[in-house]
């Protein structure tokens, strides 16, 4: 049997059309929402992401402010432009873009951004405030999986769900966003060192994958009603000797999972679409 598709790009699509709704009525009051972004560097990946933003927020009617500085900018620099963005009341929410170049303190960059207008929701204070279940901006990927399990009906509720990899940006914050009362969840953090990785992913009901090892889940580790979410991301070179992304998840669960969410097309333009979101919501309080 061929797994149903979760489509993010279309998902990704429908919410940006919602967000237009909701621009236009912050327009009326007299406000536009803006989200800025700071690049180091010329990495052409890194560039092509922010690209992306800017694109994104020129669909939904978001004002971009684009900061870029070069690639050996100093801390100072960089401390400047993060200083000037907290005080611009044009920018409701902004993202510094990682990685940071090696001989820039990224903590103490990302814990400069004032959390009221962390756009990625990855402030440790938004990282708490996810803990402890008060209101802040949320982590993007992490939120993107949620809504688009939600769009699609997936059960959550007393679901049990194993979540392969427990990294800052999407694991750990997901294994969190799962467990709250509003989505209450059952949730195993696993990850590579997992003992038996496989005995926790069979008992699942979605497996979410987010460990940035390509072909790390095999149709063999789950269980045929199985909702598998790829949220790997790994430039490899492939046999034409041409660079491509793959996913964590190999190709053949495709033929044996219940629904599976693609790489690309799942994840991604849903956490572009969560970045949004966190601007407009920032932008109607
Ligand atoms: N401060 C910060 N915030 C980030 O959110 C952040 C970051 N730094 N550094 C890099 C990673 C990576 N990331 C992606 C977002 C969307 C796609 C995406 O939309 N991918 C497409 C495929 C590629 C494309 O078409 O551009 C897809 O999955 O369909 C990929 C990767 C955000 N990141």
């Amino acid at each position: 049997m061929t797994a149903k598709v979760l489509d993010g790009k279309a998902t990704a699509a429908t919410i940006k059309d919602e967000l237009r709704t909701r621009v236009k009525a912050l327009a009326e009051r007299g406000i536009t929402p803006g989200l800025g972004t700071v690049l180091v560097g010329a990495d052409p990946g890194s560039q092509a992401y922010v690209d992306g933003k800017h694109r994104d927020c020129a669909e939904v009617g978001i004002a971009s402010i684009r900061r870029e500085l070069p690639a050996d900018a100093t801390q100072e620099q960089v401390d400047a432009v993060v200083a000037e963005l907290n005080a611009d009341p044009a920018c409701h929410g902004y993202i510094v873009q990682l990685p940071l170049p090696a001989h820039l303190d990224t903590q103490r960059v990302l814990e400069s951004i004032d959390p009221d207008k962390d756009a990625d929701g990855l402030h440790p204070v938004n990282l708490g405030r996810l803990v402890l279940g008060y209101d802040g901006p949320l982590p993007c990927t992490p939120r993107g999986v949620v809504e688009l399990l939600r769009r699609y009906d997936v059960p959550l509720r007393g679901a049990n769900v194993a979540v392969v990899g427990r990294g800052n940006t999407v694991g750990r914050p997901l294994g969190l966003l799962l467990t709250r009362r509003s989505e209450n969840a059952t949730v195993t953090l696993c990850h590579t060192g997992t003992l038996d990785l496989a005995a926790h992913t069979r008992a699942a009901d979605v497996v979410v994958v987010a460990a940035g090892v390509p072909g790390l889940l095999t149709s063999d580790m789950i269980n045929p009603d199985a909702v598998v979410v790829d949220v790997g991301i790994t430039r490899v070179i492939g046999s034409d000797g041409k660079g491509r992304y793959t996913g964590d998840v190999d190709p053949e669960v495709a033929q044996t999972a219940a629904a599976v969410v693609p790489m690309p097309g799942g994840v991604g333009p849903m956490t572009r679409a969560m970045l949004l979101t966190n601007v407009v919501e920032r932008a109607e309080r």
